[in-house]
């Protein structure tokens, strides 16, 4: 399993993240949160092993992630970035072939087999229809998703996405944190929207650099922390078609 151990990183001096230890559990959903700026996507760079640390260490059995072999990491861990880009002459399905590169070699070229997983991802995400149009071609959510698709189709345990459901109309974003909250992965997710973030098995809050809370929705997502780290009033109200909480946020005047 993936662990983050006193994990730091500066960028010119300036310190981005402070001494992060995270560790995940198999199979669960950690869901990332934390204000503009707060760290979440660079944390997200250094799990995935794209950026180094400048100390501590990420961890993948307990092996640092750079003493592994980068097609090593590849099999294991996927990641969905923020704003990724994508070579504007490919298909959608080519994209999301993509995703079956760590597995492809000499001795294992393409097979049914992959093309099956491919077929697969891409109906998960409701992208079968478009899969032959060209990427440029495409509206903003639809490329989200095809990305996510790719990141399933590199069948990871480990899949890290980093605001998953910019771009995605409601019923894709209910759709998609469903999808992943009930992946047999271990997942974790960079959210904005609290409510959402509730679906999360546990939830992490970064606040300038700092992992200041680690726990269940209930527990970790106060008013009393929300006013500290995000800066607004927040009351817990309760659904009651379904007995549900929610929490409706206002500004502090
Ligand atoms: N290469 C860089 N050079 C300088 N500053 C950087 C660099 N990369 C990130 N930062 C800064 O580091 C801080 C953390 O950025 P990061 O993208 O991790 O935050 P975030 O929590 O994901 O934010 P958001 O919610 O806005 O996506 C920000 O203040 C950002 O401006």
């Amino acid at each position: 399993m993936i662990d983050a151990h006193e994990l730091s990183f500066s960028v010119r001096n300036r310190r981005l993240l402070s001494g992060v230890t995270l560790g995940l559990k198999p199979g669960e959903t950690l869901g990332l949160v934390g204000p503009n700026g707060s760290g979440k996507s660079t944390l997200l760079r250094l799990l995935a092993g794209l950026t180094r640390p400048e100390a501590g260490a990420v961890r993948l059995d307990g092996a640092p992630l750079a003493s592994l072999p980068r097609r090593t990491v590849a099999q294991r861990v996927a990641f969905v970035a923020q704003a990724a880009e994508t070579a504007e002459r490919l298909t959608g399905r080519q994209v999301v072939e993509l995703g079956r590169t760590p597995w492809l070699d000499a001795l294992a070229p393409w097979s049914e087999a992959d093309e099956s997983i491919v077929d697969g991802a891409l109906a998960t995400v409701e992208m079968l229809d478009l899969a032959e149009r060209q990427w440029g071609t495409l509206s903003g959510g639809e490329r989200q998703r095809l990305h996510i698709a790719r990141a399933l189709a590199q069948r990871p345990d480990i899949l890290l996405l980093d605001e998953p459901t910019n771009h995605l109309d409601i019923r894709h974003q209910l759709a998609i944190l469903r999808l992943v909250a009930e992946l047999p992965v271990t997942s974790v997710i960079a959210l904005h929207d609290l409510n959402q973030a509730r679906i999360c098995d546990r939830i992490a809050v970064l606040h300038q650099g700092r992992l200041v809370a680690l726990g269940p929705a209930e527990e970790v997502l106060t008013p009393d922390r929300l006013r500290a780290v995000f800066g607004v009033a927040a009351r817990e109200l309760t659904d009651p078609a379904d007995g549900s909480r929610l929490l409706h946020f206002h500004a502090i005047a």
